[in-house]
């Protein structure tokens, strides 16, 4: 079960934000989508999630153009947690993790003992069970962080998409929800801006630049001393350690405005 992109690309306007992206993510891989602000990730995840459709190319799960798949089932087979979604309603905790199995219910199909419990794994998978009964408005930002991503595995999807999910967490929660999300039964594409939680836990990386996709690989493919200085215009040892995972250390002092330039083409 895959989901696939095929050349494409994504204009707001006339502005070409990404443009002829191919990338095929497999199932059960994590794939880490990584660039430089600005570079596409969030419009790739989008057209990935079945969000916005591609201006041009075609985006396909399972070899079936998703513009043809119905809201519905797209909900049951994609989960997306956005970078800054917030919700104006007064509803607890719980209630916003309900919000997951919308797609599984209708008149013939009620909610059951069976979606309590899949709310309550969820709620209890990023240690939010003791505030279920909370209000979503007082909540802390790594909170409702962690609410999106419990109200996201409700929906129980094939492919997680998770658009900087670290985001607003303390390094604790950062861990253990990246630990967490690899434990899990899915297909897993999150785009990082920590390149060493990137090497920590992604099978294969995709890395933006400028909209365009300019390589996809291994961490210690694609986080290379060279593609750090080039991407992101920084200077950095890159060490492999003995089961072959890389770690960097950044050279403090020589990013773009102390030191070394980026030397790019435009
Ligand atoms: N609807 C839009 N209209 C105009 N420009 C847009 C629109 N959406 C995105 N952009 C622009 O497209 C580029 C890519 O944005 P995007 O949010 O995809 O980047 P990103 O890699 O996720 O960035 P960040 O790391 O800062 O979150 C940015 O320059 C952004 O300003």
């Amino acid at each position: 079960m895959t989901l696939e992109l095929r050349n494409v690309g994504w204009n707001a306007g006339f502005k070409k934000i990404i443009s002829d992206v191919s990338l095929s993510v497999e199932r059960g891989e994590f794939l880490g989508l990584i660039g430089p602000n600005g570079s596409g990730k969030t419009s790739l995840m989008t057209v990935l999630a079945g969000i916005r459709a591609p201006s041009t190319g075609q985006a396909l799960l399972v070899g079936q153009a998703m513009k043809k798949i119905g809201r519905r089932n797209l909900a049951q087979q994609i989960g997306f947690v956005e970078q800054q979604a917030d919700t104006i309603d007064r509803i607890t905790v719980r209630e916003a993790v309900s919000l997951g199995r919308t797609p599984y219910l209708s008149l013939l199909s009620p909610w059951s003992e069976r979606d309590d419990e899949i709310v309550a794994d969820a709620l209890g998978s990023v240690e939010m069970s003791q505030m279920a009964d909370r209000m979503w408005q007082t909540l802390s930002g790594g909170e409702k962080q962690r609410v999106h991503i419990a109200r996201t595995l409700a929906q129980q999807p094939d492919f997680l998409l998770l658009d900087e999910p670290t985001n607003h967490l303390d390094i604790h929660h950062q861990l253990g929800l990246l630990e967490l999300v690899r434990a899990l039964p899915v297909t897993v594409v999150a785009a990082l801006h920590d390149l060493n939680h990137a090497a920590m836990f992604c099978d294969r990386i995709a890395m933006m630049d400028r909209g365009k996709l300019i390589a996809v690989g291994t961490p210690e493919q694609i986080l290379t001393a060279q593609n750090l200085r080039d991407v992101f215009g920084v200077a950095a040892d890159i060490e492999i350690d003995d089961q072959g995972r890389c770690h960097i250390r950044y050279h403090v002092g020589t990013s773009g405005h102390a030191g070394i330039k980026k030397d790019r083409v435009a």
